[in-house]
């Protein structure tokens, strides 16, 4: 195979499309022209991939190309290039209007961030006339210009990186955060004692931000690092990602059934709801599986392992738990191979009302919901609920004993890879989960590296959607967790972010645990209401905290109208007997049974009484 896939984030260019690419583009380019035979290049190509996706935020001034040499079909356009070694890394400037074999821009190494260095000295060589449109300016501002802004209102924030005259923080902060509205990043150097004493500044670098109100302040980042600063910005409310502002454009439009939604409900984000994952279990058992007629083959048999996970592992509710069981109960006692969905579905309505098992029929969602109805929801709660069982797999090894799943570490996985394949209602994300899933899910040998498996795929995938139509502008896709939620997770090598994995193992234990798991605004069993002891009080009519003019949430009546249309009334709670845990479907057959011994007794009585009777007039009528 080749090198690199249309999943990595750059752009794989070819003979047909090199010239028309770099001809007047808005943008810079760095090619990489290798051979996809030398093992240097294929070394090379994991940093080369690493450094696309670092820099991905910069697309819209500079961007990263690939051309493989060694493809028959594009081996007159490297000898067109003068392409004699590999790999060969050539620059294009913007706006160039007659062709040009590019500049070959040589730093100390090929270090990821030796590169990042060059790439950004080579924007600051675009003359005025051939700037990339969309590129900040990269100059340092003045003092001066700095200190006219403070106390100034103005519709967006400012950020002033403070920094050394040879320091790339401040141009790569600017770069990273040039596709997010809201915010102007702005640079100056450390020159000036008297400037940073009135600012009170320190030590640097050190990023100074003005509030549109007026109000200004040092900020208090955990680490002084590219990434923190940047990730920071990116995370102030009313700071959103420009829509549209990647080349790609996938939509997932997030389910049917979901409309506008009414109340903006006021959350934590270091929290996972409850509410969010029975709505996602809702949606997924009544509507998405629902358009299936019957389950038959492989469909029933990842039905059935689906049940068995959710049911064993997902630290839920006693009622919902208790459907899930019953569900799996039922299922495990029909050696039926073929099950109408139908069936299925009167279980998850409680068409026999058996106690204290309930399922919400309301899509809510709160840790999930979008700015926009199409936005987040389901596919937000699938991921949610997939990560919980992964943790709760590897925190209660036990759990799934005597399922057949029990010494398989990548139970959760499969399980879920079967879904997504089989199910999902996306077919371009089933797609492309598969492939991660070929690529590496055999290297998973225990249940943390099942946890840490799913969370690294789960980040590729919001890498490859930034900026793209399915992102939520009021939740970018950032690579998570974030420094805000888990500082310990992130650290820094040679200027390049990397995860601290046995951090992040430890975070996503507690973040997906059951004691992280919010019942806040989930639906009570009886009546809909909220649960004691929880406000479940929506903030009415309240508008995500960072939108000023985002259009407010609707959850409508009628989501819950089409979702309910083929379901059945609410099950009326029923009663439990001698406090035994019977249920009234065990009541209803025991008076079933009384009913039938009664009468046949009856029946057997009066059967014996008819023949007396006879026997009687028999002999009474020969005596006469
Ligand atoms: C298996 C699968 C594949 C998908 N593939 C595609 C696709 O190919 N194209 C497409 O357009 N959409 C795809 N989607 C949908 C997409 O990934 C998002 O779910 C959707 O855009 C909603 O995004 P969101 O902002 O709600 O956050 P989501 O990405 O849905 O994340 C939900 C929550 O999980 C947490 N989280 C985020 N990242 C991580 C992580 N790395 N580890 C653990 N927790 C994390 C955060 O709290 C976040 O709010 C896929 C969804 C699934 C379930």
């Amino acid at each position: 195979g080749r090198l690199y896939s249309k999943e990595d984030p750059l752009t794989i260019l070819s003979s047909d499309t090199l010239k028309e690419t770099l001809l007047n583009s808005s943008t810079a380019w760095l090619v990489q022209f290798y051979s996809s035979w030398c093992g240097h290049c294929i070394q090379y190509s994991t940093t080369w991939k690493a450094l696309a996706g670092d820099i991905k935020d910069w697309e819209q001034a500079i961007r990263i190309g690939v051309l493989d040499c060694a493809d028959e079909k594009n081996f007159d356009i490297c000898k067109e290039f003068g392409i004699h070694f590999y790999p060969t890394f050539r620059y294009f400037k913007a706006r160039s209007s007659t062709f040009d074999i590019g500049k070959a821009y040589k730093g100390p190494d090929r270090e990821l961030q030796t590169v990042r260095q060059l790439m950004v000295n080579f924007l600051q060589n675009h003359t005025p006339e051939v700037w990339p449109p969309q590129c900040p300016p990269l100059e340092p501002s003045r003092s001066a210009e700095i200190l006219s802004l403070v106390g100034q209102k103005a519709d967006h924030y400012t950020a002033v990186i403070i920094e050394e005259e040879d320091s790339y923080i401040g141009r790569e902060v600017m770069l990273d955060l040039m596709m997010y509205g809201g915010m102007t990043v702005k640079r100056t150097l450390n020159l000036d004692k008297a400037f940073l004493d009135r600012l009170g500044v320190s030590s640097v670098p050190a990023v100074y931000l003005l509030y549109p109100n007026g109000s200004h302040v040092l900020m208090d980042v955990k680490k002084s690092q590219r990434f923190f600063f940047s990730s920071y910005l990116k995370l102030l409310p009313g700071v959103h990602r420009k829509r549209g502002s990647s080349a790609q454009r996938v939509v997932v439009s997030g389910s049917k059934g979901q409309k506008p939604a009414e109340i903006w409900k006021d959350f934590d984000k270091s929290k996972v709801y409850m509410v969010d994952m029975e709505s996602g279990l809702h949606y997924l058992l009544r509507v998405e599986l629902a358009s299936h007629q019957t389950l038959t083959g492989d469909e029933l048999k990842t039905f059935k392992d689906f049940v068995t996970v959710v049911a064993k592992l997902f630290p839920g509710r006693q009622s919902v738990v208790k459907l899930l069981e019953t569900l799996l109960e039922w299922l495990v006692s029909l050696p039926l191979e073929k099950i109408p969905y139908d069936a299925i579905l009167d279980l998850v309505n409680n068409k026999m009302r058996i106690a204290g098992m309930f399922l919400s029929e309301q899509l809510q969602w709160v840790g999930c919901q979008g700015s926009q109805s199409e936005l987040r929801g389901y596919p937000c709660s699938l991921w949610t609920l997939f990560h919980t069982l992964t943790v709760q797999a590897a925190l209660r090894p036990d759990a799934l004993a005597n399922t057949g799943l029990e010494e398989d570490p990548l139970a959760v996985l499969q399980t879920m890879r079967r879904y997504i394949r089989t199910f999902f209602g996306c077919r371009e994300c089933g797609e492309h989960f598969e492939e991660m899933a070929k690529e590496s899910l055999q290297q998973v040998k225990t249940l943390d590296e099942a946890i840490l498996w799913l969370w690294r795929k789960h980040n590729q995938v919001n890498n490859r959607l930034a900026g793209t139509l399915s992102e939520d502008p009021h939740s970018p896709k950032s690579q998570w967790p974030t420094p805000d939620l888990c500082p310990a997770c992130h650290e820094e090598q040679k200027g390049l972010h990397v995860w601290n994995e046995e951090r992040v193992l430890d975070f996503l234990k507690q973040h997906y645990g059951a004691s992280n798991i919010s019942p806040q605004y989930a639906m009570g069993y009886a009546g809909l209401e909220p649960l004691a002891g929880q406000s479940g009080k929506a903030d009415e009519r309240r508008r995500p905290p960072d939108q000023t003019d985002a259009p407010v949430l609707r959850l409508s009546p009628a989501v819950h109208a089409e979702v309910r249309a083929d379901t059945q009334p609410k099950p009326k709670p029923s009663m439990t007997f001698l406090v035994l845990g019977f249920s009234s479907l065990d009541m209803s057959l025991c008076v079933l049974l009384y009913t039938l011994s009664c009468v046949f007794l009856m029946v057997v009585f009066f059967f014996f009484r008819m023949r007396s009777k006879r026997w009687k007039l028999k002999h009474s009528r020969l005596y006469v």
